[in-house]
C-alpha cells in the first residue's frame, strides 16, 4: 500500500454538501455561468502567460527542456561581462600553450584535467550542465576549486549548438577535451535516453560546431573500456573486437568511436578517443563502487559484491586519476592539427584510439579488503551473482600503444591510490558535515 492510501478522508472539509447552497433560482444560475466564464477566461489567460514567460530563450541551455538531463538550472549566457570571463579563462599563459575547451569540467576527470592544464599555463574554459545524476553539491565544490585556480565553467549543455558556436566565436580554441557524458554502466537500464542524449546527440552537436570552426580544434575525448564488452581475449588491445557491447552505455561509447571516424573522414577533424579503465581517486564519482562502498562501510551498511558463475572472480583494471590525467595531457600534446576549416576537409587527419588502464586487474573483493584496512572498519559483505545489467566480469588493459605514442606510464597501485581517496573522502565529508552542523 502506498502512503497515499493512508491519506485520511476528510468529507467534512472537502465534500460539497448541496444543502450548503441556498440559491437555486434561474437568475442565480445565469450569474454563476457568467462567473464560471470569467473564471475560466482568467485561467486560460494565466496558462498562456505562464507558457510564454517560462519558455526558454535562445540564450538558455537546451538541457533545461530535456528532463532526461535533469539539469537543475536554466543557464543564461552572453553579454560583455560573460565574454570577458570566457576570454580570460581561456587565455594562454605559457609559450606554445593551448586554449582548451573542457566539456564536463565539473565532472571527476574534467576537474582534474582542467586544473592540470591550467597549472602548466594553458588557457582552459570549462563547460558543464551540472545535471543531478549524482550529488550536484560535489560538482559545485569542484567548480569552486577550479574557480580558485582561474578556470571559469560555463553552465550549459553540449546539445546547445548556439552556445557552442558562441564559445568558438569568442575563443579560437586550439583543442577540445571532451569529457561530458552520461557515465555509469548499470544506470543505462533506468534512463537509456540520457545516454543517447549526451553520448551520441551531444557528441554530434559538439563535432558539428568543431567542424565549422576556423581553425578547427583537435579533439581528445573519453571513450571507455566497456567497449570491449564480451571480448574474452586479455589483456584488451586496441586491435581487439569491440562489436559486442554488454550495456547501452558501452554501445553509446562505441557509437562515439564510429562517429569520430566519420567526422575525421569527411571533415578532417583530428580525433583521439581514450578508453578509460575504471578511474578512481579524490573528487571521484559517488555512483562508482569504490566510492559508495566507502560510504556504506562507514555507515555499517552491507555492500553488494558481485561474483561470476561458479564463484568466478569479478575484477577491474582500476586506474588512478593522476595517471589518467597524464594520459589525457599526453594525448593533447601529441594531437596533430585538424586539416579542414569552415566545414571543408583539406587533407587526411589524425584518428586515434588508446587504452588508458593500469595493466593490473584487481578482484573487487581485494578492493574491499584494502578499504577495510584504510577505514579500520569491517565491511558487511553481501556476495551475490553478477546481475545481468551491463557489467562485464573482467577488464585488463594492454597499454603498450599509449606508452609508445603518448609516453603513458601509470605509477599508482590500488593500495596507494585508495589511500589518497580515503584521505580526501574523510576530509571532504567531515568538512561538509561541519558546515551542515553550523547551519
Ligand atoms: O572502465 C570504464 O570504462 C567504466 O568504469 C566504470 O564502470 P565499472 O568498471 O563498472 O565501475 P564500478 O561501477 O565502480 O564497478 C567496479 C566493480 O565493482 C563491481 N560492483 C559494482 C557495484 C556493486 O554494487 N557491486 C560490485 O561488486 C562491478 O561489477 C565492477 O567489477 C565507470 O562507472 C564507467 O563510467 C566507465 O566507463
Amino acid at each position: 500500500m502506498s502512503h497515499l492510501d493512508h491519506t485520511p478522508s476528510t468529507p467534512g472539509k472537502f465534500k460539497m454538501d448541496k444543502s450548503a447552497y441556498p440559491y437555486h433560482g434561474g437568475r442565480l444560475r445565469w450569474h454563476s455561468s457568467l462567473a464560471k466564464l470569467t473564471f475560466w477566461s482568467f485561467v486560460f489567460i494565466g496558462v498562456i502567460f505562464i507558457f510564454f514567460y517560462r519558455s526558454p530563450s535562445s540564450s538558455s541551455s537546451s538541457s533545461a527542456a530535456d528532463p532526461s538531463r535533469r539539469s537543475l538550472r536554466t543557464s543564461s549566457w552572453g553579454g560583455p561581462a560573460w565574454e570577458k570571463k570566457v576570454r580570460t579563462s581561456a587565455r594562454i599563459r605559457s609559450r606554445n600553450g593551448f586554449s582548451v575547451l573542457v566539456t564536463g569540467a565539473a565532472g571527476f576527470v574534467g576537474t582534474h584535467v582542467s586544473s592540470a592544464l591550467k597549472r602548466r599555463g594553458d588557457g582552459v574554459l570549462g563547460l558543464d550542465n551540472f545535471n543531478d545524476y549524482y550529488d550536484p553539491t560535489l560538482k559545485r565544490a569542484r567548480q569552486a576549486l577550479l574557480e580558485r585556480a582561474g578556470v571559469f565553467i560555463v553552465e550549459g549543455d553540449i546539445n546547445d549548438a548556439a552556445l557552442l558556436k558562441k564559445l568558438f566565436e569568442v575563443v579560437p580554441f586550439t583543442h577540445v577535451m571532451h569529457l561530458a557524458a552520461q557515465a555509469g554502466v548499470r544506470y543505462a537500464m533506468q534512463n537509456p535516453g540520457s545516454y543517447v542524449h549526451s553520448n551520441i546527440a551531444g557528441f554530434v552537436s559538439l563535432l558539428e560546431v568543431c567542424k565549422e570552426a576556423t581553425p578547427q580544434p583537435a579533439i581528445v575525448w573519453a571513450s571507455s573500456s566497456s567497449v570491449y564488452g564480451l571480448n574474452t581475449k586479455v589483456p584488451f588491445s586496441e586491435k581487439d573486437r569491440t562489436d559486442q557491447p554488454a550495456s547501452l552505455y558501452a554501445a553509446t561509447k562505441k557509437a562515439g568511436e564510429e562517429i569520430a571516424h566519420t567526422y575525421n573522414h569527411i571533415y578532417g577533424l583530428s580525433l583521439t578517443g581514450l578508453r578509460f579503465f575504471t578511474v578512481y581517486g579524490p573528487w571521484g564519482r559517488p555512483d562508482m563502487a569504490y566510492f559508495f562502498f566507502t560510504k556504506d562501510i562507514l555507515n555499517g551498511k552491507s555492500i553488494p559484491i558481485f561474483e561470476g558463475e561458479n564463484h568466478g572472480t569479478v575484477a577491474r583494471d582500476f586506474t588512478y586519476i593522476d595517471d589518467i590525467v597524464k594520459g589525457c595531457l599526453g594525448a593533447l600534446d601529441t594531437a596533430q592539427k585538424s586539416t579542414g576549416s569552415g566545414g571543408k576537409k583539406k587533407g587526411p587527419a589524425q584518428l586515434r584510439v588508446f587504452n588508458l588502464g593500469n595493466t593490473s586487474p584487481i578482484p573487487v573483493t581485494n578492493l574491499v579488503t584494502i578499504l577495510e584496512r584504510l577505514l579500520k572498519v569491517k565491511a558487511k559483505r553481501n556476495v551475490m551473482k553478477l546481475p545481468r545489467n551491463g557489467d562485464v566480469q573482467f577488464t585488463h588493459a594492454n597499454i603498450s600503444l599509449a606508452h609508445r605514442e603518448l609516453g603513458y606510464k601509470p605509477t599508482t597501485n590500488l593500495q596507494t591510490g585508495l589511500k589518497k581517496f580515503v584521505r580526501w573522502y574523510l576530509n571532504y565529508y567531515s568538512a561538509a558535515g561541519k558546515k551542515a552542523d553550523a547551519r
